[in-house]
């Protein structure tokens, strides 16, 4: 008897808090089907747009692939069809170009599920770079984002009243994204910024029942990263591998399933997880579990965050040593 007081006692508070924050959560969740649906991918043509692109059409909706290079596009269609026997539309278009974009939207037709994942990443440190290449990843990862939420939203907003169900805007970050990382100034701007952009038109579309997802993958084998890799500072390198490298399959699969849950921070691995508990800030979150992991956890995420910065110092501080002594 007193052994199940202190037990009901003990498990008073958390319970309390469980209640608490379910009845708190905001959003409320939802439920967004992909089947006979139109969604819509940028950068479609290859890694992880391509997988995202593949999953989708695999789930039953109707995919749209848009990206510059018509040849890649081709290539990605004739691919999409072997893995699936489905037919996808594709658009060239450059993000970049707001009349393009909203031409390709428009000919592509009201989009249920728009899912923003266009990028490019040149790591190089600050004092490296060209300015031209600073302005050229926020161009096309940050402007680009907005260029295709303008074209797309007003019709999306519309068919989500017609029929009632709810549809999802999704953006592609980074890990970079949600960490400053040594050689990526100008892409962890690009990706930080997409945040906040996604914050904020949350608030902004929640009436109209659309859905932000933002993801956050780690290193992702795709031709881009193979391209990446080539050039990457090596401190770049040694920070980025504190987290796992993924395939492109399995972050479409996280990003597939993140969104047709609502989820606002998508992680795609462990270490990703543990991340965006660090980083919850003040984002929505719709999972009352997930938000009891974000209150317990706050204080140990700190700590190990500070643990992981140590090391990332550290690191920097043993580069530059030995580089003086060579
Ligand atoms: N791979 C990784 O390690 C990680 C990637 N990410 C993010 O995931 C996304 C996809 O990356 P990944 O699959 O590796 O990239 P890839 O380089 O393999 O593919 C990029 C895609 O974006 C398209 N694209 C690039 N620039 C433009 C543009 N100006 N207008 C229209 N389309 C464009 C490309 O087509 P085309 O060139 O023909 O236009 C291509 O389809 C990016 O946003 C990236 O930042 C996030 C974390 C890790
Ligand atoms: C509190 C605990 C924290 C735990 C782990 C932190 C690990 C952070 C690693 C950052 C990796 C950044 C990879 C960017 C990949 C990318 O976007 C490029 N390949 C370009 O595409």
């Amino acid at each position: 008897m007193a052994s199940c007081l202190v037990l009901l006692a003990l498990s008073v508070p958390p319970v309390g808090l469980l209640l608490a924050l379910a009845v708190l959560v905001r959003p409320r969740p939802v439920r967004i089907p992909l089947k006979g649906r139109h969604v819509l991918i940028t950068g479609g043509s290859s890694g992880i747009g391509l997988a995202l692109a593949r999953s989708a059409a695999a789930e039953g909706a109707r995919v749209s692939i848009l990206a510059r290079n018509a040849a890649r596009l081709e290539e990605a269609r004739d691919a999409i069809r072997r893995a699936t026997g489905c037919d996808v539309s594709a658009f060239s278009a450059d993000v970049r170009d707001a009349d393009a974009v909203a031409r390709a939207v428009e000919a592509a037709g009201t989009v249920d599920v728009l899912v923003c994942n266009h990028g490019v990443f040149v790591p190089q440190e600050l004092e490296k770079q060209e300015l031209e290449e600073v302005r050229f990843m926020v161009d096309v990862n940050l402007m680009g984002t907005f260029n295709l939420i303008k074209a797309a939203l007003p019709a999306m907003k519309q068919r989500a009243r017609d029929t009632g169900l709810p549809a999802s805007i999704a953006i592609m970050s980074s890990q970079a994204g949600q960490v400053g990382v040594y050689g990526y100034t100008a892409y962890s701007a690009s990706k930080f910024a997409l945040r906040g952009l996604g914050e904020a038109l949350q608030h902004e579309v929640i009436a109209d029942n659309i859905h932000v997802s933002l993801i956050f993958p780690p290193d992702t084998e795709t031709p881009g990263f193979a391209e990446e890799h080539k050039r990457r500072p090596e401190l770049t390198n040694m920070i980025a591998g504190s987290s796992g490298e993924m395939k492109a399959d399995d972050v479409a699969r996280k990003a597939l399933d993140g969104i047709k849950v609502g989820k606002f921070i998508v992680p795609c691995n462990f270490e990703g997880t543990m991340l965006s508990i660090a980083t919850a800030g003040l984002s929505p979150q719709r999972s009352f579990l997930g938000a009891l992991f974000e209150v317990l956890g706050a204080s140990f995420m700190r700590f190990l965050g500070l643990c992981f910065q140590w090391n990332w110092f550290t690191t920097i501080e043993k580069w530059h040593a030995k580089k003086k002594r060579a």
